[in-house]
């Protein structure tokens, strides 16, 4: 398995958090983001990471900024790319078991890097239930409007 992660300046410390989590498993991880604290633009770092999960490159991605919007925002403007934005552990279930979510967006400054380890332990190893969610997700591509 390969993820893509991403990241501003607000998800810096929780991504190294993470990517020791990831590397731990024996994961490879593909950083996009900053590892600095300096200010940076989260579409920089989140177009990147939907580029990698669109073409293949990795299975999923992992976007990170303070309140987990503009990365969502970002990644979803993407035609191959389900992100959810997550902020407990039931969400993060259910973007994978209904949404076959396969970017999970974290808002840094409202959960705590614990919490947020957390999430990727479940994204990880929850599955899409197929079914009805299926024909729901064929319905949400669109290049109408
Ligand atoms: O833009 C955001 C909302 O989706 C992100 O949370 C950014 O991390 C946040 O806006 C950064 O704010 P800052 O005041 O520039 O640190």
């Amino acid at each position: 398995m390969v993820i893509a992660i991403g990241n501003d300046h607000a998800g810096t410390e929780y991504k190294f958090e993470i990517i020791k989590l990831l590397e731990h498993k024996g994961i490879k991880v593909l950083n996009f983001g900053t590892d600095s604290n300096g200010s940076m633009d989260y579409a920089d770092a989140v177009h990147p990471v939907a580029n990698a999960v669109e073409n293949g490159e990795a299975t999923y991605g992992i976007v990170i900024c303070g309140s987990g919007n503009g990365a969502q925002m970002t990644a979803n403007k993407h035609q191959g790319i389900r992100a959810g934005l997550v902020w407990n552990n039931e969400i993060v279930q259910l973007i994978r078991q209904h949404n076959n979510a396969n970017v999970l967006a974290i808002p840094a400054r409202f959960v705590s890097v614990q919490q947020a380890l957390g999430f990727v332990e479940i994204f990880l190893n929850t599955e899409f239930e197929g079914g009805r969610h299926q024909n729901r997700i064929d319905k949400i591509p669109t290049t109408c409007c």
